[in-house]
């Protein structure tokens, strides 16, 4: 006998979370998709398109067999699940939830102690990519905790990302979705660097840019940042606040952890900078004029 379709719903419709949203409902493979923002006129896009809207998050949850979240910060992810109304109000035996949000270990196992404490069955699920693959369904999902909501899950990782990894206990995908985005923040803040000593010595970015691309530093995040900051234009699409809140949370977890990361410690300076310039809404690419004078 064929499985029956499952009812899913998606909290934090965001840059990323109404691209995934959107490849949940256009892939037809469930029998509803209930969208909640805070900002609930972010939803009309969606409902546009078939999705159905809840007032509360308790509400989504209520309404489906399994929720995804997308958020900000670990703040707003525990607001979200353990506030009134939240998430885990809707809950009952049987529910999962699935926060895909960039949060710390602590943050996401006090999330699911207070799912599974009502019955619920709960995954971490943080990605790495951006809003293109978002709206391409490429991400890279690394999830921990329920493994068999992991696997129940799989078809809805499949239309949102190329390859979802089971990484353990809960903790163990927020533990690693840190590491990524601190490596990430300080490769970013060395090509900035670079970027801008380059045009200082009387270089062309653009020839530094192609020279990169040729060596065994060649990547995809330099080729398409590099003419972005060539241009000093930064439309978001990964705030750099998120990327600040990353290096600030993986700091965190080397202190706890007696680990000593100097590199990424003078990069998070960097994100620091640039946001306190005002460039947090502006993508993370802006740490670039952390390295230009002041005005
Ligand atoms: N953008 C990217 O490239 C990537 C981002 N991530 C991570 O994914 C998560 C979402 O990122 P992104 O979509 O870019 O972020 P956005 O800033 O675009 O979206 C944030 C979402 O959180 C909601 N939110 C913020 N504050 C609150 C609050 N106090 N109460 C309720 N909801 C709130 C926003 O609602 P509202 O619309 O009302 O403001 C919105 O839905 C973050 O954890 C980020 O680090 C991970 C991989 C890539
Ligand atoms: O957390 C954001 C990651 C962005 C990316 O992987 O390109």
């Amino acid at each position: 006998m064929a499985e029956a379709k499952l009812n899913v719903g998606f909290l934090g419709l965001g840059i990323m979370g109404e691209a995934m949203a959107r490849n949940l409902l256009k892939s037809g493979l469930f029998a509803s998709v209930t969208v909640w923002n805070r900002t609930l006129s972010k939803c009309e896009p969606l409902k546009s398109e078939g999705a159905k809207v809840a007032d509360t998050p308790a509400a989504v949850v209520a309404a489906c067999d399994v929720t995804f979240a997308m958020l900000a910060d670990p703040d707003t992810a525990l607001a979200v699940a353990l506030g009134d109304n939240g998430a885990v109000a809707g809950i009952s035996a049987g529910k999962g939830y699935v926060d895909m949000s960039t949060v710390d270990e602590a943050c996401s196992s006090k999330i699911g102690a207070a799912v599974t404490a009502k019955g619920g069955r709960f995954l971490e699920g943080p990605v790495s990519g951006s809003k293109k693959p978002a709206i391409d369904g490429q991400l890279v999902i690394m999830a921990a905790g329920d493994k068999e909501l992991f696997d129940l899950v799989q078809p809805a990782f499949g239309v949102m990302g190329k390859r979802s990894f089971y990484l353990g206990a809960t903790g163990a995908a927020a533990r690693m979705k840190l590491v990524v985005n601190m490596v990430m923040g300080s490769m970013m803040g060395a090509f900035c660097e670079g970027m801008a000593l380059a045009d200082k010595a009387g270089l062309e970015q653009s020839a530094l840019l192609e020279i990169l691309g040729l060596g065994a530093m060649a990547n995809p995040m330099f080729a398409l940042k590099g003419p972005a900051i060539q241009a000093r234009a930064y439309p978001p699409a990964f705030p750099l606040k998120h990327q600040q809140k990353d290096l600030r949370l993986a700091l965190a977890l080397g202190d706890a952890l007696d680990v000593p990361l100097p590199v990424a410690a003078a990069a998070n300076e960097c994100y620091k900078e640039a946001k306190a310039k005002g460039l947090g809404d502006s993508d993370f690419a802006a740490v670039y004029e952390s390295t230009q004078k002041k005005a």
